[in-house]
């Protein structure tokens, strides 16, 4: 392909486009060979002729104005490469005093938009009610719902908590008259975890009849049996649970709560169970294996079951183990002789969605179950009839989403500078989660933004107090916390966190809380690994760089803003193409067909983040000036080169593991490799990916059949076997093996991994 090259800055020297030679005369054989010796020697200066004319070819090549003296090329790949043939061939001394060229691809030969539509603008849309937030209306108090003065009062004076949310209000109606088993359903961010816990523990305080002095009592203490099980999917949630448990039993402190979620030695837990709890938090996994080997864990006495997440506790594969609990928990079920305890065990199942897992868990464990919604008056029977309970997961209304068609070339400087411009003033965003597909490319863009080689500008806006962070960059003992370098700016400076399945849940732990509590302006770069349950404080930003592998855990993700009734915005990144038809997903989780929903355009992202405040006409320049030192940053330092090629990769195959009802909008072949390795600081797209569907490159191909011309077949196989996935030949049946191994490579074996 020629090089789509364009030149931008623009006074063209006689030499810098240097007219090809032409043979004339002989056979055309002759002039071919002469033609191609011509193309082989070596030139003035040295380095390796081909890999120049490879570079020549690429689409992605880029010419560069460097501030930099030039180097000596050390490989094949070196920015000597960015140098065109006249201005190599001069001496080095002379070729810093040239003025410089810049020649860019990054803008050119990029795919339009499709679809032209233009939804509304962000500026008009309307205020709208939160439909998470706390029933401030008077009406509406803790002890109208039934809970006990203690209780209400403990809320309100300890805990801070004036109002009931609606799905708490009618779950704790619900729960408080009836033992029928529930299924919860409600948006993200609405206290689902208080919704079940309030009526639970009141319930369970209620067993007891305390004296007038509440460290005695008669009747309940925590010998007297496990009266509630709390599944989540988990380790972290299970934590997070287990928080708010602890908080609401202070005021109950006869009774004691406790976790068996791993992660700890099982010797531990067995004595944390031998000395008695009333309720317990548990991950499936780890109850199932203390129900078979843990003899001093009683069950007979289990009243109240909760499941937590129950989407995600079947999509991680729990189904198993959930019915061998069931089932063992019928079976030992024994009359208690605790007075007060209901003859039957109660089940409440808690999800954002009804998907078809969802009822086969309900299946599993509950008995005619009351549907707890947070509004029902409020839903239009006639508008919810026609829509499946799919549908019905929606977003809080007052969450503003947004989205940027961006060409695969431009998704790094555009990510760049949309964060640039976020926090150009202290104080408008406090803290944002950027979501990304894998682990690998949390690692590369961590890199990136905390690299102490930021662009000349950026340098020179460096005062002595950022040279001073620079050195520190490292913030965290474990590597996970860095200083923005990339879009921090002197008056603002931001802190980045990375966050993956693939750290050590130690660490993982550490850097959420560091998050979680920071009072600085902070971002958090993760993969879907934080996109469930977790509630963490204050996000006012989510950004969707690469857009969720189903549109349900883009609900989950998007939905760590925007809680209890506070504002919250998200950004999402499309790509021109099939991609564009997501918008319609993103419409449909609105009540009113996406009025919140906008359109961001891509250039004004750019010309925003790149450009002066004054005038923004030099954006293009220096967008290509901050890509092409990300390049030349990995070029120097193979590490990082290495982490690109990594991350380009795991991002192809992620990109594979989009759910099949969604793959028709990301469509792998539709993928344009060459201009995404831009997007991951890399000239050339990396060689064999190894992706079902994909076509294999040229080169891919070639080599395949030169290895097995050889008759080697254990080649092939070998490079596509001990890989996280199959070949680019592979059949369906190895596509849906892999798209498994994604899925729990991200998911992870271990809780709080969620993929
Ligand atoms: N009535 C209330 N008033 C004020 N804050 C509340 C109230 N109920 C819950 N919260 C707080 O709201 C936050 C979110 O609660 P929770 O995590 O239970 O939401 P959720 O609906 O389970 O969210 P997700 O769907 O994301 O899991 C918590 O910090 C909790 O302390």
């Amino acid at each position: 392909m020629a090089d789509d090259g364009m030149l931008l800055n623009f006074a063209i020297g006689d030499n810098v486009i240097k007219p090809e030679a032409k043979f004339k005369g002989g056979t055309w054989r002759d002039r071919l060979s002469a033609k191609k010796r011509s193309q082989h020697l070596p030139r003035e200066g040295g380095g390796d002729a081909s890999a120049r004319n490879a570079a020549s070819k690429n689409p992605n090549h880029i010419q560069v104005p460097s501030s930099r003296p030039a180097k000596r090329q050390k490989t094949a790949g070196t920015f000597d490469l960015d140098l065109d043939d006249a201005e190599r061939s001069r001496p080095q001394q002379q070729r810093q005093h040239k003025p410089r060229q810049i020649v860019s691809s990054l803008f050119s030969f990029n795919p339009e938009r499709r679809n032209a539509e233009q939804p509304q603008p962000e500026e008009e849309t309307e205020e709208t009610k939160p439909t998470n937030a706390p029933l401030i209306d008077g009406l509406d108090t803790f002890t109208n719902l039934g809970l006990s003065p203690n209780l209400a009062a403990h809320l309100l004076t300890k805990l801070d908590l004036k109002a009931p949310t609606a799905i708490q209000k009618s779950s704790i109606m619900q729960l408080l008259k009836e033992e029928s088993d529930a299924f919860i359903q409600a948006e993200t961010g609405s206290g689902k975890t208080l919704a079940y816990l309030l009526p639970l523990v009141q319930r369970i305080m209620a067993l007891s009849k305390a004296t007038n002095d509440h460290n005695t009592q008669n009747g309940v203490h925590r010998d007297s049996g496990l009266f509630a099980i709390i599944l989540a999917p988990t380790r972290e949630l299970c934590k997070q649970i287990s928080v708010v448990l602890e908080n609401l039993l202070r005021c109950a402190n006869w009774l004691v709560a406790g976790t068996v979620i791993g992660g700890e030695k099982k010797k531990s837990e067995k004595a944390r169970l031998r000395k008695g709890l009333n309720i317990l938090v548990a991950t499936p996994g780890r109850l199932a294996d203390h129900l078979d080997n843990t003899q001093v864990l009683d069950i007979s006495n289990v009243r109240w079951l909760v499941l937590d997440e129950g989407d995600r506790l079947m999509d991680l594969g729990f189904e198993e183990e959930l019915q061998g609990i069931v089932r063992k928990l019928d079976a030992r079920q024994r009359p208690s002789r605790v007075p007060g305890v209901p003859t039957r065990r109660t089940t409440i199942l808690c999800s954002a969605t009804l998907k078809m897992n969802v009822q086969r868990l309900g299946e599993i464990s509950l008995k005619d179950a009351v549907h707890i919604k947070a509004d029902p008056e409020d839903e239009d029977e006639e508008t919810t009839a026609n829509k499946s309970e799919e549908d019905a997961f929606r977003v809080p209304a007052q969450l503003k989403q947004s989205y940027a068609i961006v060409p695969a070339k431009l998704r790094l400087v555009s990510l760049t500078a949309y964060l640039k411009r976020t926090f150009i003033r202290k104080g408008s965003v406090m803290k944002a989660i950027v979501f990304v597909s894998c682990a690998d490319s949390v690692d590369f863009h961590f890199e990136v933004f905390t690299r102490k080689a930021a662009t000349q500008e950026e340098k020179n806006s460096d005062n002595e107090e950022e040279d001073n962070k620079d050195k520190n960059i490292e913030l965290s003992p474990h590597g996970t916390i860095g200083h923005a370098t990339a879009f921090s700016n002197p008056s603002n400076s931001v802190i980045l966190h990375r966050l993956h399945g693939s750290l050590p849940q130690q660490v993982r732990t550490a850097t959420l809380k560091s998050f979680a509590n920071s009072n600085e302006t902070s971002v958090l770069i993760c993969t879907d690994v934080a996109a469930r349950g977790l509630d963490l404080p204050n996000v006012d930003l989510v950004i969707e760089y690469d857009p969720a592998f189903s549109s349900d855990d883009h609900l989950h993700r998007i939905g760590r803003t925007a809680r209890l009734g506070r504002d919250g915005r998200a950004q999402i990144f499309l790509q021109p193409g099939s991609e564009e038809n997501y918008v319609e997903i993103l419409k449909r989780s609105y009540r009113d067909g996406g009025k919140a929903l906008t359109h961001t355009d891509a250039t004004e992202i750019l010309k925003r983040g790149f450009g002066s405040n004054v005038k923004s006409d030099n954006w293009e320049a220096k967008a290509t000036d901050w890509q092409l030192d990300v390049e030349r940053w990995a070029l120097e330092n193979p590490q990082y080169l290495e982490m690109g090629r990594r991350a380009f990769q795991s991002h192809i195959r992620a990109y594979a593991t989009h759910v099949a009802a969604e793959r028709n909008m990301f469509n792998i072949k539709e993928l344009h490799l060459g201009h995404l390795a831009k997007s991951f600081g890399l000239r050339d797209r990396p060689g064999k990916i190894n992706v079902p569907g994909l076509r294999p490159g040229k080169e891919d191909t070639k080599k395949d059949f030169r290895a097995e011309r050889k008759g080697v077949p254990g080649n092939k196989r070998k490079a596509d076997g001990d890989d996280d996935g199959p070949s680019t030949t592979t059949t369906t049946d190895a596509a849906r093996k892999m798209r498994a191994k994604m899925r729990e490579q991200m998911a992870g074996a271990s809780e709080f991994n969620l993929a």
